[in-house]
C-alpha cells in the first residue's frame, strides 16, 4: 500500500493529510471510505487460505446437526412401533448411536473450528505487524501506539468468534434451517406455514437491533484503544507524571476509557441479549402456536398426534439453527466492527517500494557518501507552516559538517529528509548523485548510521541494542566499538555484561551511556554517512572530549553530519552550516563565520556575554567571539551548553 508516496522524481506533494489520519489520530469514527471492501468480503479473504478445514469444520458441524435431526424421525418411529405393540429395540439403538455421533462428531467439529479461527487471527495480526512496521514515519506521529497496540492485540481477537460463530453459524445454522423446515413441510406443510409467520415477525425485530450491536462494538473497541493510548502515554513517561504529581489525574482518564469501553459493551450485550431472546421468543410463540392449531388439527382428524408430536420436536429443533444464527449476526456486528477498525490501520500509508533498478551501494561499500541537496522544501502536512525553504548544499564525502541554528531551525528535521522519514515537498536530495528516491530504501539507511536526538534505546539487553543495525557484526567488532565509544569499562563491570537487561527505553543506563550504547550502535553498522544529532549532550568532560576525539577520527573515514550541541563540536567541523528558520543562511568555517555573519557572531557571543558557559574559560575554550584568541577549541574537555540552539 504504497500509493500514497510520489514517484521516484515526483516529491512534490506535501506529507500531511495523505495518510487516512487526518487530525492526527487513528481514532475515530470515520466512514468506510469509498471502494473499501465490506467487512464480509474482508472476512472471507481472511478465511481463504483456511476454505479447506474450514469446510472439514462445518462439514462435521453439520454432521452433527443432521444426527440431531435425524433423532425426531426415529422418536417418530419408536412412538409409532410402541402404538403397534411391535418392538423397539431397533429404535432404541438408532437412538443411542445417534446420541453418541452427535457428541463426538461435535466435538471433533468444534476443534476444527477453533483451530481455523485461531489460525485466521494470527493471519491478521501478522498481517498487521508487517504492515505496522513499514508504515511512513509521518503515520506514525499522527498515531496513538496504544491504539494501534490495540488494534493488534484485542481487535484480532474478535475475528475468533467471527470466523466460528458467524462463518460457520451462517453456513451450518442456515443449512440446518433449512433442512428442518423442509422436513417440518414434509411432516405438515399448514403448521410451517404458522411457524414462519412467527418467526418471521421476530426477524424484523432483530433487523433493527443489529445496527446498535455494531455501533456500540465499535465505540467499544475504540475505547479500549483509547484506554492503551492512555496507559502507553502514562507509562512512557512514569517519572513525569510521578514528578508532576498527576497520577490521580491520569487515572482518572483511564478509568474513564475503561467506563467508556465497559458501557458500550454493556449496551451491546443488551442489545445482543435482545436478538437472542427474541429468537427464543419466537420459537416459545411458534410452539404454543402450533400446539393448538396442531391441536384442531388432531381434533378435525387432519393429523394424527404421531404427526404433532413430530412437528413439536421439530418446531424445538427450529431453536438451535436460529439462535445459530442469530448469535451469527450478532458476532458478525463485533467482528465487523473489528475488522472496520483494523481497515484503518491498513490504510494507514507504508513506506514506498523500490522503484525498478533501484540504486544502492553495495552491501560492503564503505567509501564516504557525498550529499546534496537542491531547492529542498518541506513542510510536515498541508495545514502546518514550511519547515525548510529552499535548502541548496553540498556536502562532500568525508568529514564533519555541523548544522548550528536556533531551536526549531529545521536541523533534526535535514536528518529525517536524508533518512527519508519523509519526502520533501519540492526539490530533492541527492547521495552520491543519486536522488534519494531512487534508492532502495533499506540499501540507503543500510549506508547512514543515525543517532537521534534522544539517543533511544530499546528494551533488551545491551547486545540486542549494540547488534540492532548489524546483527551479524562479529564480537571482535563489538568490543571494538565499546571501545571507541568508552562502554567498555560500563559493560567490564556489570556482573552480565552485555547481556545486562537495559530496561523499557533503557531507563536502566544513565543519559550519557544511552547516548554512548546509541554511537556504538551507529558505528557498529560502518556507515557512509554518519548522522549525529546532538549524540553527546549528555555525556560528561572526560567522555565528551573522548568521543570527539572517536568522531574526528570517524570523519577522516566517513562523512559525519552532527547537529552541534557543544561549541567545541562546532569548532571540530570541517565546515559549520548555520540554518535560520528553514534556510541555509551561511557556510564557512568557525574563524570565517564569527567575522561574516551576525547570527553565529552573535551566538557566539551572547554566549560568553551571558556568562552562561563558565566552562568554557576554565577549559581553555577559544572564545568563539574572538578569532584570535588562542585556545584550543579541541583540548576543550568541559562540557560547553550549546550557544547557538537557543535563541
Ligand atoms: N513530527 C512533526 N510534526 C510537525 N511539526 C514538526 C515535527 N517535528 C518538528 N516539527 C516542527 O518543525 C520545525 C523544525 O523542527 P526541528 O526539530 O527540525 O528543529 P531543530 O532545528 O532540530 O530544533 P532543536 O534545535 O530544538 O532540536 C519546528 O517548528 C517543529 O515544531
Amino acid at each position: 500500500m504504497s500509493g500514497t508516496t510520489a514517484g521516484p522524481r515526483g516529491g512534490t506533494r506535501a506529507e500531511g493529510g495523505a495518510d487516512g489520519t487526518p487530525g492526527g489520530k487513528t481514532r475515530g469514527r470515520a466512514r468506510r471510505p469509498e471502494g473499501e471492501p465490506p467487512p464480509w468480503r474482508v472476512l472471507l479473504e481472511l478465511v481463504r487460505p483456511h476454505r479447506r478445514i474450514l469446510a472439514l469444520g462445518a462439514l462435521l458441524s453439520l454432521i452433527t446437526g443432521a444426527t440431531g435431526l435425524a433423532l425426531p424421525l426415529v422418536a417418530k418411529a419408536l412412538i409409532e412401533n410402541l402404538s403397534a405393540e411391535r418392538a423397539i429395540t431397533g429404535a432404541l439403538v438408532a437412538m443411542t448411536a445417534l446420541v453418541l455421533a452427535n457428541a463426538v462428531i461435535g466435538a471433533l467439529g468444534g476443534y476444527v473450528l477453533q483451530r481455523t479461527a485461531e489460525s485466521v487471527v494470527l493471519d491478521a495480526r501478522r498481517s498487521l505487524v508487517s504492515h505496522l512496521l513499514r508504515l511512513r514515519i509521518g503515520a506514525v506521529d499522527r498515531s496513538e501506539p496504544g491504539d494501534l497496540l490495540a488494534r493488534v492485540t484485542s481487535d484480532t481477537t474478535l475475528l475468533r468468534s467471527v470466523t466460528t460463530d458467524s462463518l460457520i453459524g451462517f453456513g451450518t445454522g442456515g443449512l440446518t434451517l433449512v433442512a428442518t423446515v423442509v422436513l417440518m413441510a414434509v411432516v405438515d406443510a399448514p403448521l410451517l406455514g404458522v411457524t414462519l409467520a412467527v418467526i418471521a415477525l421476530a426477524a424484523l425485530v432483530i433487523g433493527v437491533i443489529v445496527p446498535r450491536i455494531h455501533r456500540a462494538s465499535k465505540r467499544a473497541q475504540e475505547s479500549v484503544g483509547a484506554m492503551g493510548a492512555t496507559l502507553e502515554r502514562v507509562l512512557g513517561a512514569m517519572r513525569t507524571i510521578k514528578a508532576s504529581g498527576a497520577e490521580d489525574r491520569e487515572e482518572r482518564v483511564v478509568h474513564e476509557a475503561a467506563e467508556e469501553s465497559w458501557r458500550e459493551s454493556v449496551r451491546a450485550a443488551k442489545w445482543s441479549a435482545l436478538a437472542g431472546n427474541t429468537a427464543g421468543l419466537a420459537i416459545q410463540a411458534a410452539f404454543i402456536t402450533v400446539l393448538a392449531v396442531g391441536g384442531a388439527r388432531v381434533a378435525s382428524g387432519a393429523i394424527d398426534v404421531a404427526t404433532l408430536v413430530a412437528f413439536l420436536l421439530y418446531v424445538f429443533y427450529l431453536m438451535a439453527p436460529i439462535q445459530q444464527l442469530v448469535a451469527a449476526v450478532t458476532r458478525y456486528q463485533v467482528g465487523a466492527a473489528a475488522i472496520d477498525r483494523m481497515g484503518e490501520t491498513r490504510r494507514l500509508p507504508v513506506e514506498p517500494a523500490a522503484p525498478a533498478g533501484a540504486a544502492g551501494s553495495e552491501e560492503d561499500d564503505t567509501n564516504p557518501a557525498a550529499l546534496r541537496f537542491e531547492g529542498v522544501r518541506f513542510r510536515y502536512s498541508d495545514g502546518l507552516p514550511e519547515v525548510h525553504h529552499g535548502i541548496d548544499l553540498d556536502i562532500p564525502a568525508r568529514g564533519m559538517t555541523a548544522f548550528v541554528g536556533p531551536s526549531g531551525a529545521g536541523k533534526t528535521t535535514l536528518f529525517s529528509l536524508i533518512e527519508r522519514f519523509h519526502e520533501p515537498s519540492a526539490g530533492r536530495i541527492l547521495l552520491d548523485g543519486t536522488d534519494l528516491r531512487e534508492w532502495e530504501l533499506h540499501r540507503l539507511r543500510g549506508a547512514i548510521g543515525y543517532v537521534e536526538q534522544d539517543a533511544p534505546v530499546l528494551s533488551g539487553t545491551l547486545r540486542d541494542n549494540l547488534l540492532l543495525g548489524r546483527p551479524d557484526a562479529g564480537e571482535e567488532e563489538v568490543r571494538e566499538v565499546l571501545r571507541t565509544a568508552r562502554l567498555d569499562a560500563l559493560v567490564a563491570r556489570l556482573p552480565e555484561g552485555l547481556e545486562t537487561r537495559v530496561g523499557h527505553r533503557g531507563t536502566r543506563l544513565s543519559g550519557g551511556e544511552r547516548q554512548r550504547v546509541a554511537i556504538a550502535r551507529a558505528l557498529l553498522r560502518r556507515p557512509r554517512l554518519l548522522l549525529l544529532d546532538e549524540a553527546t549532550s549528555q555525556l560528561d568532560a572526560v567522555n565528551e572530549a573522548a568521543l570527539r576525539e572517536t568522531v574526528a577520527s570517524a570523519a577522516r573515514a566517513t562523512t559525519v553530519l552532527v547537529v552541534a550541541h557543544r561549541l567545541s563540536t562546532v569548532m571540530a567541523a570541517d565546515r559549520i552550516v548555520v540554518l535560520d528558520a528553514g534556510r541555509v543562511r551561511a557556510v564557512g568555517t568557525h574563524a570565517e563565520l564569527v567575522a561574516g555573519d551576525g547570527l553565529y557572531a552573535e551566538l557566539a557571543a551572547t554566549q560568553f556575554l551571558d556568562g552562561s558557559d563558565d566552562d568554557a574559560e576554565g577549559a581553555g575554550v577559544a572564545d568563539p567571539a574572538d578569532p584570535g584568541s588562542d585556545g584550543d577549541p579541541a583540548a576543550g574537555s568541559t562540557p560547553v551548553p550549546d550557544p547557538l540552539g537557543s535563541r
